[in-house]
């Protein structure tokens, strides 16, 4: 379950009912661009596919000695899976993300690594990005050196369906392969092979991820009432004016998800606009409650130039009671016999008190509880947000062209005869 609060913006339900035409507008350009093979809204129609879940699924059985999984991508082909694995991985499978560049890290990666019980899945919707096709290059000459003419069983790619190096590896060389649909961009793949494969060996319970992004197809298509992706994308619309949205999640296990909606975010919207305006605003990851004892001092006291979403837990889904113990009486008395959730609760109230009082605009998104079903609704739920975000900003959520510059640029750097830097 996904519950919107919206206390602190007495003004929203009225504003709500005034832009209602307006919503419902972008809602119909959006849906109308559905027709269109090239409008990339294949994201839509994920949580509907059985039949790669059953191939996933068999994949899965196929492999039982998998001890550690490495994923080599980057952007939305490892954020998805990272914060989904990180929260509910109860497999006992290891996993490994090589999502930059850094020798050393990688270096201590592969020490510590048994190659007959690795198996690598290499991540690339273009089949091009530079980081991935580096950490490529250096996994799979380690698993032919270590593994001999084996090395095939212990690389499993995830790429376009008939496009790009990734495609052509594998059918060079008879790899598995899974497919990102053609109209599935990176930042909205989570529920494609991108998320679903890793996920499998993480154990997580597919179905109701999958279960839970079809409830926010089910509202995203609702009347205005019931419609709550675009109440919060009406939410961030209406405060177009405040350059940041902070996005602060109240779960350890969720952890990675407040960067893979920043790169949602930012990459969908911070873009020119049809006239060349610069639009967008700016998401910034935050944690509760370790940002109460970091970003919460700005934001109390800092500019007024923030939206504030928080992503909060209703219920745990197993409490730790605090015991008692001699000699803390003083200072920690009351937190006897209180459950650990409960104070995760109180703080996280207490947080969104205190950024209302201090003027800052904030609302709170409310997660039954940290489930697969929940998330998969979450997730969905913000990818709708964002594509009638594109559609209100009369922008183009779905491509990138701002990123080609660096990638043209590095290849200008790294074919220079004997570059130094
Ligand atoms: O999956 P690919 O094609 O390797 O791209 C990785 C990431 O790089 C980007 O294309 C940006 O450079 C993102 O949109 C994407 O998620």
């Amino acid at each position: 379950m996904l519950r919107l609060d919206t206390r602190f913006l007495p003004d929203f339900p009225q504003a709500f009912k005034e832009h209602g035409p307006l919503l419902l507008q972008a809602r119909e350009a959006l849906l109308a661009k559905r027709k269109d093979p090239q409008s990339m809204l294949g994201w839509m129609d994920l949580p509907e596919d059985t039949e790669t879940l059953r191939r996933i699924r068999r994949y899965r059985e196929a492999n039982p000695w998998v001890e550690d999984f490495v994923l080599l991508g980057i952007g939305g082909s490892a954020l998805g899976p990272k914060a989904l694995e990180s929260a509910f991985n109860e497999s006992g499978v290891r996993f490994h993300y090589v999502d930059h560049v850094e020798p050393e890290p990688v270096l201590r990666l592969l020490r510590g690594l048994d190659p007959r019980k690795t198996l690598v899945n290499a991540v690339s919707k273009s089949g091009a990005t530079a980081e991935t096709l580096a950490a490529l290059l250096v996994f799979l000459n380690w698993l032919r050196e270590n593994l001999g003419e084996d090395w095939r069983r212990h690389l499993v790619l995830t790429t376009d369906p008939r496009r790009g190096a990734l495609r052509a590896l594998a059918e060079k060389e008879g790899l598995e392969a899974f497919s990102i649909p053609d109209n599935v961009g990176g930042r909205f793949s989570v529920l494609s092979p991108v998320g679903l494969l890793p996920l499998a060996f993480a154990g997580m319970d597919l179905e109701a991820l999958l279960m839970g992004a079809r409830k926010a197809n089910e509202l995203a298509l609702a009347p205005l009432e019931e419609n709550l992706p675009l109440k919060t994308a009406l939410l961030q619309h209406l405060h177009r004016h405040l350059p940041i949205t902070v996005f602060m999640v109240y779960s350890e296990r969720l952890k990675y998800l407040p960067a893979w909606f920043v790169q949602l975010h930012d990459e969908s919207l911070g873009k020119r606009d049809g006239e060349g305006n610069r639009v967008g605003t700016t998401a910034v990851p935050a944690l509760g409650p370790q940002d109460q004892h970091a970003q919460v001092q700005l934001f109390r006291e800092g500019p007024l130039d923030k939206l504030i979403v928080l992503v909060v837990p209703e219920r745990a889904t197993e409490d730790l009671l605090l015991p008692q113990v001699e000699g803390l009486e003083g200072e920690a008395g009351y937190l006897f016999g209180k459950g650990l959730f409960q104070l995760l609760k109180a703080e996280a109230e207490a947080t969104y008190q205190a950024l209302a009082e201090a003027g800052q605009r904030v609302y709170t998104l409310y997660l039954s509880e940290v489930s697969p079903y929940a998330v998969g609704w979450l997730l969905q739920h913000l990818m709708w947000q964002t594509a009638f975000l594109g559609e209100l900003w009369g922008v183009n959520a779905f491509d990138q062209p701002g990123v080609e510059l660096v990638k043209r640029l590095t290849l200008t750097f790294l074919e220079r005869p004997g570059y130094e830097f």
